[in-house]
């Protein structure tokens, strides 16, 4: 299917002149307690990454002064590369949980808090003691996030079942019933790696599909989010598009662990909906920018097997990064766009000064060059492909200014 080039364009508008634009990207999948590790994996694959890095490093969250200050950076840095809503998974430590979602709102970013659960295959030091209690841990997480924003407006509470090797039958079921009982979303991973889709085979010898043991949990709904989706068969993908759950494509994490390559086309094309995710730190990147980048180059090297038809356009990636996020987290009425009634969830992009490069060097550090040639397209392509957060210059969620850097007129 041809798609529309004006369907899925980013939302992003022309601010006060022609070199800044407003745009507002949606991280719909990040580890914020992964966020030490973000550029350290080695050459390990998902399982062996998991067990070599991601649990010792979560496992240090008990301790409260480390969590306050690696959840503190976490927020700042991607309030500074322009994010505006991020679906953060944490860590099983329910204080720990608690301080990354008051950090979130005193710090102004919108997001989802998950406190993580895991009650099987992982290490002793570092696991849920039973399905009681992991859902016991999550309501505490879910009534601290009502006390401290109580109908949701900022900060959210998710439902988080790492992924279903790492919990039991009862424990899905009954976060099943959590998400089903209390309308709270959900997110988790799945079909990340060849290896991991075959553990899952064996753990659920009675289900005829990865997909398949989520919807018998009840956890394959509109609200769920489902991270990496690169394996999916056709089945598994019309049993998600069915159940209208949401798919986060995380290119960065799937190249850096050597995972896979996610067919977005196929996904767009056959009506599945579609946001991007940094997936830190199996992803090395906290910035959606390079997120949107990665994205594109991925579904290139889809193409080179499968056809021209599989690259994204920048405007698609954009697309994804914004508007699809926003639909991904169930807030498309509410952010990714700029109609009006919208919430004012924005970063200021300054591209470089027209003619400057005429003129010698823009010392100004970061900008994009623009030699005032180009079509607006042209810019944003020039500032998808070699800007960073130099160029992001404000960030506001919710029409409160959350970040600012030197050169933004407020
Ligand atoms: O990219 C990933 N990061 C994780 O932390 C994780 N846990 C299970 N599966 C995972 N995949
Ligand atoms: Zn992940």
């Amino acid at each position: 299917m041809a798609l529309q080039k004006t369907v899925y364009m980013g939302p992003y508008i022309h601010c006060k002149n022609l070199n800044n634009l407003d745009i507002c990207p949606n991280d719909t999948h990040i580890h914020a307690s992964q966020y030490p590790n973000a550029g350290v994996f080695g050459k390990s694959t998902l399982l062996d990454w998991l067990n070599t890095y991601t649990f010792p490093l979560e496992s240090s969250f008990k301790d409260l002064e480390r969590a306050a200050r690696i959840y503190n950076r976490v927020v700042a840095r991607t309030l500074s590369h322009g994010t505006t809503t991020a679906a953060y998974y944490a860590t099983v430590h329910v204080p720990a949980t608690n301080l990354l979602a008051d950090i979130c709102k005193s710090r102004g970013q919108r997001a989802f808090v998950g406190r993580v659960c895991m009650d099987r295959l992982s290490p002793d030091y570092y696991q849920d003691e039973s399905t009681e209690s992991a859902v016991r841990d999550t309501q505490a997480c879910i009534d601290h996030i009502k006390r401290i924003d109580s109908d949701f407006a900022l900060i959210s509470p998710i439902i988080t079942p790492r992924f279903a090797p790492s919990c039991t039958d009862e424990t899905l079921a009954a976060l099943g019933k959590l998400h089903h009982d209390t309308n709270i979303p959900c997110q988790t991973h799945i079909s990340e790696n060849r290896k991991e889709i075959d553990l899952v085979k064996s753990l659920f010898p009675a289900s005829d599909s990865y997909a398949q043991v989520y919807d018998t949990a009840g956890l394959l709904t509109p609200k769920t989010i489902l991270a990496h989706a690169v394996h999916l068969t056709p089945a598994e993908r019309h049993l998600i598009k069915t159940r209208d759950a949401k798919i986060s494509h995380c290119p960065a994490s799937n190249t850096a662990i050597t995972s896979g390559r996610a067919k977005v086309r196929t996904m767009l094309d056959e009506g599945l909906t579609v946001g991007l995710g940094t997936d830190v730190s199996g992803g090395y990147t906290s910035s959606m920018l390079t997120e949107t980048r990665e994205a594109i180059f991925v579904s290139r090297h889809v193409a080179m097997d499968e056809g021209d038809e599989a690259k994204l356009s920048v405007e698609e990636a954009l697309y994804l990064a914004t508007r699809g996020g926003a639909k991904v987290v169930g807030l498309e009425e509410r952010i990714g766009g700029f109609e009006v009634g919208m919430d004012w969830d924005a970063q200021m992009v300054r591209l470089g000064a027209v003619g400057g490069a005429e003129e010698g060097l823009d010392e100004r550090a970061g900008l994009v060059e623009v030699f005032g040639e180009e079509t607006w397209e042209e810019k944003v392509a020039k500032w998808v492909y070699t800007g960073d957060d130099r160029n992001t210059i404000a960030v506001w969620v919710k029409g409160r200014l959350v970040h600012s850097r030197e050169g933004f007129e407020g």
